[in-house]
C-alpha cells in the first residue's frame, strides 16, 4: 500500500494558493493523487484537501508540518491538518442499550471496510457486552448517574488516553457528553441523532415526530458540541412515512436510516474528508 500524506486546509481566499501548494508538492517530487477544493464566496474562505504519495517525496515525513507552517500557513493565515496513511486512526465506540448501530459498525470493521482500529467499547449499561464479546472487542462498563457522571467521565477519559483513542463514535449513546470531554476531542466525537435535524432534538424524536404527524423522518450524524444535537452536520438522510405508521414503525424504519447515516459519516471522517468550519462542514468528494 503506497504511503501518502493528506492535507486539509482553509484560509482567507486569494489567488495563487492552490498553485503554491501543488508546486510545493511537485517540486519536492510528490505525486498528487487527489485534490478537491471549494471557495465559500460569502465568507471568502478557501478550503482544500490534497493527497500525495510520499515514496519519492524529498521532504522527510517528520518535517512536512514545519515546512508547511513556515512556508504557507503564516503567509496565508492557513488553518491546516496533516495526516499520514500509515497512522491508523483509533476509534472508541460509546453505546447504551440499542444494538443496531453497534452491530453495523462492528460488521463493517470486521469486514475490513475501514482503515481504523477499534481498541474498546464503552457503555453506561451492561446490555451489549455480549455483542462486544462476539466481535472480540474489550467492553468497559461505566454506569452514569447525576451524582457519578463527572467521576465516571474522568475515568472514561483516562481509559481513552491510555488506548491512544483519536476519535469517538456515539452509537446511540444516551448520555449528554460533558464540555471537558468535548474539549479533549474537538470535532472528534461523532453522534447519530435519530431525527432530521434541526427538527426534534432530544432523547425521544420518534415520539415527537409521531405527535407532529410528519410525513418524512430522518437521521443526522454530527460532531458533538456542548449544545445538544446542534453540532456540525456530517451526513443526513430521510425516509417517507404515512399516517398508518405507529411510533414503533418509526423506530424500526429509523434504525436502517441511522445505521447507514452513521457509517457514511464515520467513513468520511476516517478518510479525512470532513472539514468542520463555523459549526458547519465541508465534505470533500
Ligand atoms: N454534549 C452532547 N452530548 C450528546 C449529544 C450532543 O449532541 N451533545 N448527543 C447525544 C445523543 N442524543 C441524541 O442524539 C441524546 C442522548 C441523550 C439525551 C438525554 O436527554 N439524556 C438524558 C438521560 C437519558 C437516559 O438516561 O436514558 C440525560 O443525559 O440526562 C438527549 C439526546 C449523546 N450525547
Amino acid at each position: 500500500m503506497m504511503k501518502t500524506a493528506k492535507l486539509l486546509l482553509h484560509c482567507p481566499d486569494k489567488p495563487g494558493i492552490l498553485a503554491e501548494v501543488t508546486d510545493f508538492i511537485t517540486v519536492n517530487k510528490g505525486n498528487i493523487i487527489y485534490l478537491d477544493q471549494y471557495v465559500d464566496h460569502v465568507e471568502n474562505i478557501f478550503f482544500m484537501r490534497i493527497e500525495w504519495e510520499l515514496e519519492n517525496f524529498l521532504v522527510p515525513q517528520e518535517k512536512i508540518e514545519d515546512y508547511f507552517e513556515t512556508l504557507y500557513a503564516q503567509k496565508y493565515g492557513m488553518n491546516f491538518r496533516l495526516y499520514f496513511s500509515d497512522a491508523k486512526p483509533r476509534m472508541a465506540i460509546f453505546v447504551s442499550k440499542m444494538s443496531h448501530c453497534l452491530f453495523d459498525l462492528l460488521a463493517r470493521y470486521t469486514a475490513g471496510e475501514w482503515n481504523v482500529e477499534i481498541p474498546l467499547i464503552i457503555s453506561n449499561h451492561p446490555d451489549l457486552q455480549h455483542v462486544a464479546e462476539r466481535f472480540g472487542i474489550p467492553f468497559h462498563l461505566f454506569p452514569i448517574t447525576k451524582e457519578t457522571k463527572e467521576e465516571q467521565e474522568k475515568k472514561e477519559m483516562e481509559l481513552l488516553a491510555k488506548h491512544k483513542v483519536n476519535f469517538i463514535v456515539l452509537a446511540r449513546y444516551m448520555q449528554v457528553i460533558s464540555e471537558k470531554m468535548i474539549d479533549a476531542y474537538p470535532n472528534r466525537i461523532i453522534n447519530i441523532h435519530h431525527s432530521f435535524l434541526p427538527a426534534f432534538v432530544g432523547a425521544k424524536p420518534y415520539h415527537a415526530a409521531f405527535e407532529r404527524g410528519v410525513k418524512i423522518i430522518g437521521a443526522t450524524s454530527h460532531y458533538v458540541t456542548t449544545e445538544l444535537d446542534a453540532g456540525p452536520i456530517i451526513e443526513q438522510d430521510v425516509v417517507r412515512i404515512t399516517h398508518k405508521d405507529t411510533v414503533q414503525d418509526l423506530v424500526n424504519k429509523g434504525k436502517d436510516l441511522e445505521k447507514i447515516v452513521l457509517s457514511r459519516a464515520v467513513q468520511k471522517h476516517i478518510e479525512r474528508k470532513v472539514l468542520a468550519y463555523k459549526n458547519k462542514t465541508v465534505i470533500f468528494n
